[in-house]
């Protein structure tokens, strides 16, 4: 943890894509243990961002900071190992695998990842694949996927798959999380289902970093909000400080207010 109280600093960011530039100097930073959300416009860089941080961008310039380590440019396996793990919009994992399989998949690294090490310690291969299975099943519960833990992935509605997406994270242990989207194309029933999951999590001491366009969402869980326009930080506050923020109301509306 670095001496600020800040688990994640962004300084300077800045990234293009042929002649598109989605970052322009970005620089922020997140307090640990808050739930904070990052919001802006469509095309303000909120994605870019998260994958700058989360190793899947090549080339951008500027730095990032993760509990008191550089991880700029880390690629993508050693950023979730440090703790920093985050979701996609779009749930990920093979469609041909059950929601139990999938879950499996995503424990923190395993012992029987090297062949050497597998056969050197079979045992410990054994316990640590028997605790995994515990874990899945706990997330599973924790997520009300119990279930449906033997249906395929393809077969889980929209907002299962978000579940499932959380439930990913969830097993890999992390200090943060950084989750875009986890409400789009969720039926209402699961939304407050979602909400709920979110804010347990958060009360469990995990850090969270939220790209969410349902301001009610935004409204409800965050400690404190980071608004993005055009690849750079506007401003960051409480809900009700940064919409009342005539510069946030016009890059959303697009048009001068009077
Ligand atoms: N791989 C890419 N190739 C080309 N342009 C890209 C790429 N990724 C992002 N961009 C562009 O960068 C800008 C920022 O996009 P980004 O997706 O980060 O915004 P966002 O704030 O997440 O938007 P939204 O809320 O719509 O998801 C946009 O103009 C987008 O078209």
């Amino acid at each position: 943890m670095t001496t600020t109280g800040s688990l994640l600093e962004v300084n300077d960011i800045r990234a293009s894509f042929g002649g598109v530039r989605a970052l322009d100097g970005a620089s922020f930073s997140v307090e640990a243990g808050t739930i904070t959300g990052l919001i802006g416009p469509n095309g303000a860089g909120k994605t870019t961002i998260f994958n700058c941080i989360s190793g899947l961008v090549d080339g951008f310039s500027g730095a990032v900071r993760f509990d008191g380590a550089d991880i700029a440019r880390a690629r993508p396996e050693v950023v979730s190992r440090s703790g920093l793990v985050r979701s996609f919009q779009l749930a990920r994992g093979c469609p041909l695998m059950t929601v139990f399989e999938h879950l499996m998949l995503y424990g923190p690294r395993q012992v029987g990842e090297g062949v050497f090490r597998a056969l050197a310690s079979p045992g410990a291969v054994r316990r640590q694949e028997e605790e995994l299975r515990e874990r899945s099943y706990v997330v599973a519960k924790r997520l009300r996927l119990d279930h449906v833990l033997d249906n395929l992935v393809t077969a889980l509605s929209g907002g299962q798959k978000k579940l499932l997406e959380i439930g990913r994270v969830l097993l890999a242990e992390p200090k943060m999380v950084l989750l875009d989207e986890p409400m789009a194309g969720v039926n209402p029933t699961l939304v407050g289902e979602i909400a709920e999951q979110l804010a347990s999590i958060g009360e469990s001491g995990v850090t969270i970093l939220l790209i969410e366009h349902e301001m009610e969402l935004i409204e409800r869980l965050c400690d404190d909000v980071i608004v993005m326009a055009e690849g750079k930080f506007l401003t960051r506050g409480a809900f009700d400080e940064v919409t009342a923020d005539r510069r946030v109301q016009e890059c959303y509306l697009g048009v001068q207010l009077q």
